[in-house]
């Protein structure tokens, strides 16, 4: 369960009070997903909001880059949350000791067995941030990126062969591979980055919210279709590739934005990049992740399995 950090209700009351109009605290309530920050549901007597306290990834100096991100998407009709204001116009504020925003709640449920259909609508979705992104000016630098992975395998070091034997070699050649054919002129942007199913909530086929932009960054665009792609069309233990999910995100995409012929030859490298950093963060909290915390660990070897895919597979889009 992801609450790092406990909230009194005195503590909680105080907060709504700095804000107009979100009315009085009737109850606050632990979120069990996800894996990154605390996150509360908060009932008022006139809404609904989350509460989000920023832990271990997520650095204080980027809270105003997100937000501006939000505040941006959302101008632009996208379905995110913004963080609300409160009567100083302050966004970010402090609550247990920890940076943390009230933000707007959006309905939906996100899926653990995407259809056609809905992958369709992410790979649309995913489309229409990235056109409403292309006069965003704000830029942050990708600290997961290609030059990241190599610190974070360094960091991992022959523990990873402790998941599973071999796999440091395995990911010494992969990063190799990935220097050598790593694309380095294809069209950048901000994008979200961690578009897993579990950031994209639906009412039925429609996308209804797509939150949890804290690994946003300025990175390869296409890079970000490559990891929802390696997100949304596997079995979660990555060890079946789901074509009909596959052609349909990719479809949407397209449809809502395009593709161009030299971002489609790359898309194999693309993926096997976003494989190996979910492979490496998700050894790297394997690792790390007192046997006490309440937190289900994500496994680093169903992207292993997806990286052996697209390895396999170079003509996937072409
Ligand atoms: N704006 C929102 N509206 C509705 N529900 C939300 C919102 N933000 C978060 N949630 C709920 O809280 C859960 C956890 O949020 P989030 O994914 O941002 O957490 P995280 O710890 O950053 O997770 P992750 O492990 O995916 O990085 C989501 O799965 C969703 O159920
Ligand atoms: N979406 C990521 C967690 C956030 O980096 C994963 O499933 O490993």
């Amino acid at each position: 369960m992801a609450v790092y950090t406990q909230v009194s209700a005195e503590e909680l009351a105080a907060l709504l009070a700095r804000y107009e109009g979100v009315g009085a605290l009737v109850s606050a309530k632990g979120i069990a997903e996800g894996v990154e920050n605390s996150n509360y549901l908060v009932d008022t007597s006139n809404a609904r909001f989350i509460l989000t306290l920023y832990e271990k990834r997520v650095d204080a100096a980027d809270l105003p880059f997100f937000i501006a991100l939000l505040d941006h998407l959302a101008g632009a009709g996208a379905p995110v949350p913004r963080a609300i204001a409160d009567r100083q116009g302050m966004q970010i504020q402090t609550v247990a000791g920890r940076p943390a925003c009230l933000i707007e709640f959006l309905p939906g449920v996100s899926v653990s067995r995407p259809t056609a259909v809905q992958a369709a609508a992410a790979g649309r979705a995913l489309g229409t941030m990235h056109a409403a992104l292309a006069d965003f000016t704000g830029d942050r630098a990708n600290s997961l990126g290609i030059d990241g992975w190599h610190a974070l395998a360094a960091r991992c070091g022959d523990d990873l062969d402790a998941i599973r034997p071999g796999l440091r070699r395995i990911v010494a050649d992969e990063l190799a591979w990935l220097d050598t054919h790593w694309p380095r002129d294809l069209p950048r942007s901000v994008v979200h980055a961690d578009l897993f199913p579990d950031n994209v909530l639906m009412l039925g086929d429609a996308v209804s919210g797509v939150i949890d932009f804290y690994f946003a960054c300025t990175e390869i665009r296409a890079w970000d279709l490559a990891v929802t792609h390696a997100a949304w069309c596997f079995d979660n233990d990555g060890a079946g590739y789901h074509p009909a999910l596959g052609a349909a995100l990719v479809g949407g995409y397209r449809g809502s934005f395009g593709l161009t012929d030299a971002e489609r030859a790359a898309f194999p490298a693309l993926a096997r990049g976003a494989c190996l950093r979910f492979l490496l963060t998700r050894a790297w909290d394997w690792l790390n992740t007192p046997a006490d915390a309440l937190v289900t660990r994500k496994d680093p070897i169903a992207f292993l399995r997806r990286l052996e895919f697209y390895a396999q597979t170079p003509d996937l889009l072409a």
